[in-house]
Parts: structure tokens; sequence; C-alpha cells
């Protein structure tokens, strides 16, 4: 099987969970896009379902294919979230971002009860880092930011180049009118940590890293389907149902 074959087939996996009425979050990507045709056709022979698409290409590919849509502010309690990511790993812990859209990601799954994850086996790794972290920053004092992330993630005992993104000679801008800073630390042994570092860093609007937010992940590889629950850890802080 093909790297798309994989995608589709953990897209496929991920709308069996999909039932009627529901009100969906849908991801951005090339695995959300699978998704995305494959509810398509249920939409054409008659499911209805309303989703919130966590960016504008989503928004234009759910449009151009008759996927009913809402917006948070008129739909702002979701029942799930699908959505494809850059790592996974074994507690469900995600790097995000990759596509650029990880800030309306985040919000879209954590107004979701329930978020799965699709991906090909490839995505998955024991410990987050490989992929480099993505950080939505604000466009002012981009400089300044940029050496506050590389100060904190060193107090964590992380280094790395952290570098603009870039597309066509020009800064990528998010959805939301920000740049994103690819961070390359390696391995990051404590997300929270990272996590919390970076949200006290004023220019920061977000990060990649989702943490206790996915139910499950699908993950597609050539001996097939596998389904990867989250565990309920007492005294967790997210109260998302479990897929
Ligand atoms: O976080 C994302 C976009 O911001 C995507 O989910 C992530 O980059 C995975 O994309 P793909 O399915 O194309 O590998």
């Amino acid at each position: 099987m093909d790297a798309r074959q994989l995608k589709v087939e953990a897209a496929r996996a991920a709308l069996a969970h999909v039932t009627d009425g529901m009100r969906l979050g849908i991801g951005t990507g090339t695995t959300a896009e699978e998704f995305v045709r494959l509810l398509a056709e249920k939409v054409a022979t008659g499911m209805t379902v309303i989703g919130v698409p966590t960016s504008e290409r989503t928004a234009a590919l759910c449009l151009e294919l008759g996927v009913p849509l809402s917006t948070l502010e008129e739909t702002p309690e979701l029942d799930l979230t699908v959505d494809g990511a850059d790592e996974v790993d074994p507690e469900l812990t995600l790097i995000k971002g990759g596509g650029g859209a990880l800030l309306r990601e985040k919000i879209v799954a954590a107004a979701s009860r329930r978020m799965i994850v699709i991906a090909d086996l490839s995505k998955m790794v024991e410990t987050l880092g490989r992929f480099p972290l993505p950080i939505e920053v604000n466009q002012f004092g981009l400089r300044a930011t940029e050496i506050a992330v590389s100060a904190a993630a060193e107090n964590l005992g992380l280094s790395g180049p952290v570098t603009l993104r870039m597309t066509g000679g020009q800064a990528f801008v998010t959805d939301g009118g920000h740049f994103i800073l690819d961070a390359s630390f390696g391995r990051i042994p404590d997300t929270r940590a990272l996590s919390n570092a970076l949200h006290a860093i004023p220019g920061v609007v977000e990060h990649g890293l989702f943490i206790g937010l996915a139910s499950a992940a699908i993950i597609a590889g050539g001996d097939g389907i596998q389904t990867v629950h989250a565990a309920r850890k007492p005294g967790s802080s997210t109260d998302h149902d479990v897929a």
C-alpha cells in the first residue's frame, strides 16, 4: 500500500465513528483531506452532519465537495474532531502544525468531546521531537519572541535552530495572520514543561504540542489498522471522552 492509500484507510476507519447528526471538527492536511473526500461521499448519499473546518484550505475543500459547514461561533460545541498529526507518541501527545493550522486545530479540538487522530505508521514515535515543533507567534516583536523561545528551551535543556517558516520567498502567514517558528529541538522528554514555558512567552500565540486532547489515534500501516486509545489518568485535566 502506498502512503496515500494508508491515509485513505485511516480516514475510512475514522469515518466509522461518524454518525448522523454529528457536529464535526474537520482537520487540515493531506490525511484530513482524505477524510473530507470520504465524508463527502456519505453526505451525498444522505448523511446529515455539520462540519467546522480548522483552516480556510479545509473549508474550501468542504465547500467544493458539498460538506455542510458551520463556524465555531454558530456551533461552539462539537461531538467529534478528526484530524491528522505530524507526530504521535504512545500517550497520544501530538505534534501538529506542519500545515500551519495548529491554532484553529487546537481551538476546534478543545471544543470537541472527542478527537480522533488519523495517520500512517510513519507518524508514530516513542518520543516527540523528530519533527520540528511549529510555534505560532505574533508578527510584532518576532526577533524578541524567537530569542525568548530559544532561552525557554535552553532552560529545559533543549536546543536547536528556531527558524521562521517561509513560503515562496516570503514568511508564511497563518489563517489568523501570524507567523510560524519551526523549532528543531530534537527529542522533547517533558512536553508539559515545554508547553508551559512557551505559553509564558507573550509573543507566542500557540504551539503545536497537543497534550490530553486526542482520545484515540487510528494508525494505518502495511499490516492494517491499529487504534490506540488515550489512557484516562486519575486527576487528568482533560475530560474528553475516549473514542
Ligand atoms: O497539523 C496539521 C496541519 O496544521 C496536519 O494535521 C499535519 O501537518 C499532518 O498533515 P498530513 O496529514 O498532510 O501529513
